[in-house]
């Protein structure tokens, strides 16, 4: 059974870049220590939360309030750095979806290093399905990244991403998917997938969306829980997840 746990859990990001590292203020520096010099920035702060199959968690809050931090700690994208975090269930994030591609490599290889690095086989019968999903002409297959348009490589990603079902969905702002038709049909599959899933957590600024699909809505506010709202009555309306972007 999926759940997820997470207990005071902090992420602290290092500030690379934001001091002065000459060798001057390096000497200086080990003879005077400088008092209340900050060299991280917490991102989340001390959050506690318990989901189990069924929840349905909106995600929201003002810029830079950590929503993107604490799905990328759910996806293990990074470990905290205090606190416990618990995960059980095949984790499928939408968030960025370009992590982990090489432009440099032909589509189809990047299909199948992608495949691998969520737990699944390559097969050439995974990669030919994904590959119909894109409509993309067949030559494609065979050219780097590089060479395509934004909106292919969204297709190619896009389609790779959600074509095996998730025990915990997490979803970063609905991705805005090139041409009308697309859009659409990339709109049926994650419904398909958000309605499988057992948990799904949604970050986004759009509050009636959070309100349409989401059984609570957890509010952060600088990288801390202000409100958890718990949403009385999900829409027995199939999910809408098109998306107003921020
Ligand atoms: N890679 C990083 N390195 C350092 N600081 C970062 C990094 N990514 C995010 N931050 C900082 O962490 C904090 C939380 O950012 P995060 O992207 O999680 O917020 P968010 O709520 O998703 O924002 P938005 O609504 O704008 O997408 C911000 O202060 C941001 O500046």
């Amino acid at each position: 059974m999926a759940f997820i746990s997470l207990r005071n859990v902090c992420l602290d990001y290092p500030l690379y870049g934001a001091y002065d590292f000459s060798l001057k203020r390096r000497l200086i520096g080990h003879l005077i220590r400088e008092k209340g010099e900050t060299r991280v920035i917490r991102a989340v702060d001390d959050i506690t939360i318990m989901a189990e199959a069924g929840a349905r968690i909106g995600l929201a809050g003002p810029n830079g309030s950590g929503k993107s931090t604490l799905l990328r700690l759910i996806a293990g994208v990074y470990p905290p750095s205090s606190g416990q975090l618990s995960i059980r269930g095949k984790v499928v994030p939408l968030l960025g979806l370009n992590a982990g591609v090489n432009l440099d490599f032909v589509a189809e290889d990047n299909i199948a290093l992608l495949l691998r690095i969520s737990g699944r086989k390559p097969t050439r019968a995974v990669i030919d399905e994904i590959w119909a999903f894109t409509e993309l002409e067949a030559r494609m297959q065979r050219l780097p990244l590089r060479m395509f348009s934004s909106g292919m490589l969204m297709r190619v990603l896009f389609a790779t991403a959600t074509a095996f079902p998730a025990d915990i969905l997490l979803l970063d702002e609905w991705l805005s998917v090139v041409d009308e038709q697309f859009a659409e049909k990339a709109e049926r599959r994650l419904q398909n997938l958000v309605s499988q899933a057992a948990i799904v957590i949604i970050a986004s600024h759009d509050q009636p969306l959070l309100r349409r699909t989401c059984t609570s809505i957890i509010h952060l506010d600088h990288g801390r829980i202000a409100s958890t709202v718990t949403v009385e009555q999900p829409s027995a309306l199939p999910f809408e997840l098109r998306e107003i972007s921020a």
